[in-house]
């Protein structure tokens, strides 16, 4: 399968003033992650809040500038790429983002909204159409009768809609969908989820799936990167491949498990998370896993597929 998207070791450290004297100091918010994404694939970014993974999607895309890595999209290095090409290969990347309101000017149209994308991307010659407008709004749902309302005269899910319709303007191949239901009520989050899967079908997109909801997840992705404190920890290409890294089989018991005497077979989460400017020498879980031993504490783990299963960096991963 070739890839649509391909991503190696890329890393993001930002540079922040901590202690009593305020000094600077490295934090890794992203840390030699890599992935291969196929095009008509959805993959799954999963873990804590904090554990780097709209930073991941906004390095992926190159909203941001990596510290190291490489990141290949449709076979360009985006690293390298010119700012004019960059601008023709960002139109195929777009984001859908959690919150609607936030990425809607409330003194925008719905109509407005939805070109703006069209006539910022350059296409001055050839002006989008209300007829445009009308085709986005059909294909996500909307009734073409909302094309001249405000965003305060629409529900969350609707306000959503739009935001889906902005990132399809320019005929993307990836979305980023960053928490794009975390917002809405759960009928609104169903919907929602029908609408892109009905969109990745009809249009052969494929997408970055970000979110906390790993039951979501499990129903909507392909495949699933588990993310701890930066690193990718397990890299799941099934979503019924079982877990073998126990942070994730915490993560997956806890949301999974319908059964209670399931539930406790894997110990709750002790201990504190690292601070990210401040990361242990050895596995960055070790102070919350059940099955940490010295070698945890002193060497990181790296990301390999050890027999013959997917890749887990655990010292000690499930087998079962
Ligand atoms: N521009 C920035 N400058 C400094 N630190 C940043 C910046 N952006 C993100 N961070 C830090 O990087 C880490 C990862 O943040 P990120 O938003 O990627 O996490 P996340 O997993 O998406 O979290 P959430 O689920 O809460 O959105 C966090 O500690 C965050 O504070």
């Amino acid at each position: 399968m070739t890839s649509l998207l391909k991503v190696r070791n890329l890393s993001k450290r930002f540079v922040g003033h901590r202690g009593p004297f305020r000094r600077p100091r490295v934090m890794h918010a992203v840390n030699d992650v890599s992935f291969d994404l196929a095009k008509g694939r959805v993959i799954g970014v999963v873990g804590e809040s904090g554990c780097g993974k709209s930073t991941l999607a906004r390095l992926a895309l190159r909203l941001i500038e990596p510290s190291d890595g490489l990141v290949r999209f449709e076979g360009s290095n985006l690293l390298e790429a010119s700012p004019v090409a960059m601008r023709k290969l960002r139109s195929k990347m777009q984001m859908v983002f959690q919150d609607p309101y936030s990425s809607i000017d409330p003194r925008y149209t719905v109509a407005r909204a939805i070109m703006e994308p069209l006539s910022v991307q350059g296409r001055k010659s050839d002006k989008p159409t209300l007829d445009e407008v009308a085709g986005l709004m059909e294909m996500v749902g909307m009734s073409a009768g909302l094309a001249q309302s405000f965003p305060h005269q629409l529900s969350g899910g609707q306000k959503q809609r739009v935001g889906i319709a902005r990132a399809l303007a320019l005929r993307p191949s990836l979305l980023v969908l960053d928490e794009p239901t975390a917002s809405l009520d759960v009928s609104v989050q169903a919907q929602i989820i029908g609408l892109l899967e009905k969109l990745r079908d009809d249009l052969g997109l494929t997408y970055i799936f970000i979110s906390h909801d790993l039951s979501l997840v499990k129903y909507f992705c392909d495949e699933i990167l588990v993310m701890y404190l930066g690193r990718v920890v397990e890299a799941l290409p099934r979503t019924n491949a079982p877990a073998r890294h126990p942070y994730t089989r915490t993560l997956m018991d806890s949301t999974f498990s319908p059964d209670p005497k399931l539930r406790r077979t894997i110990e709750p989460l002790q201990g504190e998370v690292p601070s990210p400017f401040d990361l242990p020498d050895g596995c960055a879980f070790a102070a919350r896993c059940p099955v940490a031993s010295d070698i945890c504490r002193s060497q990181i783990p790296s990301l390999t597929a050890v027999g013959g299963g997917h890749p887990v960096a655990c010292h000690h991963p499930s087998l079962s």
